[in-house]
C-alpha cells in the first residue's frame, strides 16, 4: 500500500487548493513545495502586483484632488517604505498557507520533487509514493534568446527592485506587460513599451484594446509597436542601451514580459511516461487526466487560462472526482471572467465581437463610452467603454467587455449572471443602480 493517497507536485495557487480539500475528504495528502508557498500568485504574482496597481491609483488620487477642491501641496513617494510593507505582507500570507495546510492535514516537503516512476517521486533523496498524483508546478517567466537578455529582469525581477526606476523599458504588450507599464508610469517612471505586434493584449476584444492603448499613450506611456528589441549593453555610465529595429532606446531598467513557460524541466516526467509539449506544457483531458493513469495536472502547467482562480477550481473539482466519488466532476473552462489591472482596468468574459461573428449567425453589439462621473471633476478624463455580445434571435449575451474605473469590480457578478446563460432582455429588465457606471450594462440601446 502506498503512504499517501495523493501526492501534489507545487505549493502554489492550484496545489494547495487541491491538497487541501482532499484532505478534507479524508484523503492522506502530502504536498511538496521547492520554493515559497503561495507559489507565483502570492509571491511574484497577482498579490504584489495588485498592491502596486493600488500604490498607482493613489497617484492619480492625488493628481485628481485639486479638481474636488483639495489643495494637496507637496506630496513624496518613497518605494522603499512601500516595498517593505507588501514584502512584509506576503511573509504573513506565506505563513498562513504554511498553517492552513496544517490544520487541514496535510503533510509537507520543502524540496524540488522528480518522478522515479509513475506512482513515485524523490525530493531530496527521499522517495514517496501514492495512488494518485498531480503536477502543480506552475511556470517561470521567459526571457528571449538575444545578446545581453541577462541586463534585463522580469515580472520576478520587478518585485525586487529597490527603487523606482527613472526609465523603463517593458517588452511585450500581454497582461504582465501592461499591468507593469501602467503601475510604473503612474508612480513616476518614464515608460517606453516595445510591442512586437501592432496590438496591446491581441486575444482580447478591439474596442478595449484600442481604448487601452490610447488612454495609456495619453497617461504619457511611450507605445513603440512592430518593433524587437535585438540586444542589450549596458553603457559607461551604468544605464542599458536597447537596440530595436527602428531605433535605439536608453533606460535604467529593461524588463521583459514576454510570457511565460512551464516549471517541467526538473520533473524527470520520461520516468513517468509523460511527455511534455513546446514551453513544457503538459497535456491533460477535461478531468485534468495526463497520458499517464493516476497522473494529473492543473494550473499553469497545463496551458489553460492561466489564472489563480482556474488553477484553484481545477485543483478543487479534481479532489471531488478523486476522493469524493463525484465522477464527473471537472472544471468547465468556457466564461473564464478575467480582469487586467490596467490603467484603467479591464473586464472581460465570453467572446470578442470577432469571434461571435465567427461562431454565430446572428449576432448584436450594444456598445457605450463615456467619461464616469468621478473624472467630470477632475482634469484627468479617461473614458470608460463597455461593449455586450449578444448570439441569436433570443440575444443571449456571450461577451462583455469593459475599459474604466470600477471595471475590476464590476465584472463578477455580470460573469455570475452571463454563465447562467443570460439574455438582453434580462440584462435589460435588471433595474438600474445609480450614479454608478455598472448601470450602463443594464440600459444599453
Ligand atoms: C506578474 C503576475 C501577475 C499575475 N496576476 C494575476 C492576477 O491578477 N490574477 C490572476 O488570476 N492570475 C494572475 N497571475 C497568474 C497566476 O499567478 C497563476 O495563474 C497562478 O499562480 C498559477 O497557479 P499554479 O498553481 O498553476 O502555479 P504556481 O502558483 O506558479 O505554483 C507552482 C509552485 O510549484 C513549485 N514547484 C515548481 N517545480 C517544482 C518541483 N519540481 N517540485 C516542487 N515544487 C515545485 C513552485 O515553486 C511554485 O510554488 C499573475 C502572474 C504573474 C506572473
Ligand atoms: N490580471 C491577471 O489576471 C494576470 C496578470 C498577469 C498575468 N496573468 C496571466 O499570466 C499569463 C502570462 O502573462 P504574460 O504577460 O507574460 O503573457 P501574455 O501571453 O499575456 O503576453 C505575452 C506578450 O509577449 C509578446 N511576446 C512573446 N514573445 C515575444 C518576443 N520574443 N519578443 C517580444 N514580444 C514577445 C506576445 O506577443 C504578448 O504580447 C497571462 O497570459 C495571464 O494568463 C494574468
Amino acid at each position: 500500500m502506498s503512504e499517501y493517497d495523493y501526492l501534489v507536485i507545487g505549493g502554489g495557487s492550484g496545489g494547495v487548493a487541491t491538497a487541501r480539500r482532499a484532505a478534507e475528504y479524508g484523503a492522506r495528502v502530502l504536498l511538496i513545495e521547492g520554493g515559497r508557498l503561495g507559489g507565483t500568485c502570492v509571491n511574484v504574482g497577482c498579490v504584489p502586483k495588485k498592491v502596486m496597481w493600488y500604490a498607482g491609483g493613489i497617484a492619480q488620487t492625488l493628481a485628481d484632488a485639486p479638481g474636488y477642491g483639495f489643495t494637496v501641496g507637496q506630496t513624496s513617494f518613497d518605494w522603499a517604505t512601500l516595498k517593505h510593507s507588501r514584502d512584509a505582507y506576503i511573509d504573513r500570507l506565506n505563513g498562513i498557507y504554511a498553517n492552513m495546510l496544517e490544520k487541514a492535514g496535510v503533510s509537507l516537503v520543502r524540496g524540488f520533487a522528480r518522478f522515479v516512476d509513475g506512482r513515485t517521486v524523490e525530493v531530496n533523496g527521499q522517495h514517496y509514493s501514492a495512488e494518485h498524483i498531480v503536477i502543480a508546478t506552475g511556470g517561470r517567466p521567459s526571457v528571449p534568446e538575444i545578446p545581453g537578455a541577462v541586463l534585463g529582469i522580469t515580472s520576478d525581477g520587478f518585485f525586487t527592485l529597490d527603487h523606482l526606476p527613472a526609465r523603463v523599458a517593458v517588452v511585450g504588450g500581454g497582461y504582465i506587460a501592461v499591468e507593469l507599464a501602467g503601475v510604473l508610469n503612474a508612480l513616476g517612471s518614464k515608460v517606453t513599451m516595445l510591442v512586437r505586434g501592432e496590438q496591446l493584449l491581441r486575444p482580447f476584444d478591439a474596442m478595449v484594446r484600442e481604448e487601452l492603448m490610447t488612454q495609456m499613450k495619453d497617461d504619457g506611456v511611450n507605445i513603440l509597436t512592430s518593433t524587437q528589441a535585438r540586444s542589450v549593453k549596458r553603457t559607461q555610465s551604468g544605464a542599458l542601451r536597447v537596440e530595436c529595429d527602428q531605433l535605439d532606446l536608453e533606460v535604467d531598467t529593461l524588463i521583459w514580459a514576454i510570457g511565460r513557460e512551464a516549471n517541467t524541466d526538473r520533473l524527470d516526467l520520461a520516468n513517468a511516461g509523460i511527455t511534455a509539449e513546446a514551453g513544457g506544457v503538459i497535456v491533460t483531458d477535461p478531468f485534468q487526466n495526463t497520458s499517464t493513469s493516476g497522473i494529473y495536472a492543473i494550473g499553469d502547467i497545463t496551458g489553460r487560462a492561466e489564472l489563480t482562480p482556474v488553477a484553484i477550481a481545477a485543483g478543487r473539482k479534481l479532489a471531488a472526482r478523486l476522493f469524493k466519488g463525484e465522477a464527473d466532476a471537472r472544471l468547465d473552462y468556457d466564461n473564464i471572467p478575467t480582469v487586467t489591472f490596467s490603467h484603467p482596468p479591464i473586464g472581460t468574459i465570453g467572446l470578442t465581437e470577432d469571434e461571435a461573428r465567427k461562431q454565430h449567425k446572428t449576432v448584436s453589439v450594444y456598445t457605450t463610452r463615456f467619461t464616469g462621473m468621478y473624472n467630470a471633476m477632475t482634469e484627468h478624463k479617461p473614458k470608460t467603454a463597455m461593449k455586450l455580445v449578444c448570439a441569436g434571435a433570443e440575444e443571449r449575451v456571450v461577451g462583455c467587455h469593459i475599459i474604466g474605473e470600477g471595471a475590476d469590480e464590476m465584472l463578477q457578478g455580470f460573469a455570475v449572471a452571463i454563465k447562467m446563460g443570460a439574455t438582453k432582455a434580462d440584462f435589460d429588465s435588471t433595474v438600474a443602480i445609480h450614479p454608478t457606471s455598472a448601470e450602463e450594462l443594464v440600459t444599453m440601446r
